[in-house]
């Protein structure tokens, strides 16, 4: 944890904590008797067409041996699946793609938008550092004031930093991309309470690999992709009735790198097992195939990012 702060001192936000359970959300019997919740906003998105990607070099364990074997017709199509079923529930921006530029389809890793307020990404990967200027006119156009950032911290934008819109907060992974002290110039930017959690296994470099917080103050996590001090603090956090932890076989599969949306959570991949889990706490697991995007260490989550809009829920302290 960054600061000392209690969960109640950091309400500083106006969050729909109960988006919870969505209202066309299945639900198990167990859950059948609970009060019926406003329907939630829609959610904005930011996508990249794969237009140039592939795996053109190796930041990342996925990437290796990689090299040049990513099927780009299967790739388009794979996005496309993604784009289509996300469509039908949000509302979808996009950014131009960029000849050079085979990661700028990962969208999550643009920046961090709240409110008005955008931060652009400081990437610790030289070849994607050309990837600032394009995000930066994309937020610049879009009317976003962008946050100053310091040079010499990197920051990998929403692949490092996710809103829990339940409880107010910003969980922040730290250790092989962005920088220790960057969930401190969030907090400070942003005037949410922000969480530091390390991540220590290189397979889960970004925290949207490894975590994935869901509506109605759940979570979706693996805890060996964290150091001991970072699993407490989450235990700390999130009550273990709210926690569905994932074997290492769902999170090689990037089962947390999850988009929820309108009570549907799109993964990779999902066993049997985290199936049964999701459904049990209200939502409908929607596997869309993204094996292309994962030989670069990406799926789902990494390649949307999720813009305040009328979705956002969480908002900057004024
Ligand atoms: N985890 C994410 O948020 N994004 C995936 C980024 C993949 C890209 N090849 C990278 O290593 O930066």
């Amino acid at each position: 944890m960054i600061d000392g702060r209690s969960m109640q001192e950091s309400s500083l936000v106006s969050f729909d904590a109960e988006a919870a359970v969505l209202n066309d959300a299945p639900r198990s019997d167990a859950r059948a008797a609970a009060p019926p919740r406003p329907a939630p906003a829609r959610r904005a998105l930011l996508m990249c067409a794969p237009d140039y990607f592939g795996v053109d070099y190796i930041i990342n364990p996925w990437m290796e041996n990689q090299i040049g074997q990513a099927a780009l017709p299967r790739a388009q199509a794979q996005w496309e699946n993604l784009r289509g079923k996300l469509a039908a529930h949000s509302d979808i921006a996009f950014v131009a793609p960029t000849p050079g530029l085979p990661d700028m389809v990962f969208t999550a890793n643009a920046g961090l938008a709240i409110g008005e307020k955008a931060v652009v990404s400081r990437f610790h990967a030289k070849e994607r550092r050309p990837e600032e200027r394009l995000f930066c006119d994309w937020f610049e156009a879009q009317g976003y004031s962008i946050a100053p950032w310091p040079e010499n911290v990197p920051f990998e934008g929403a692949g490092d930093a996710l809103l829990d819109h339940a409880r107010g907060i910003v969980w922040c992974g730290y250790g092989w991309r962005s920088g220790e002290t960057a969930p401190k110039h969030l907090q400070k930017i942003f005037g949410l309470r922000a969480v530091a959690l390390k991540l220590v296994d290189p397979r889960f470099y970004h925290l949207d690999t490894c975590f994935c917080p869901l509506s109605g103050g759940w979570l979706m996590y693996y805890p060996a992709a964290f150091d001991i001090a970072s699993r407490e603090a989450i235990r700390a956090i999130a009550p273990v009735e709210k926690r569905i932890e994932v074997g290492e076989k769902d999170a090689l599969s990037f089962a947390c790198n999850a988009v929820e949306v309108a009570g549907r959570v799109f993964l990779n991949d999902c066993s049997d097992d985290l199936r049964s889990r999701l459904i049990d706490a209200g939502f409908m697991p929607v596997v869309t195939p993204l094996s292309e995007f994962m030989k670069a260490g990406g799926a789902a989550k990494c390649l949307t990012l999720q813009l305040p809009g009328a979705a956002s829920t969480v908002m900057p302290r004024e």
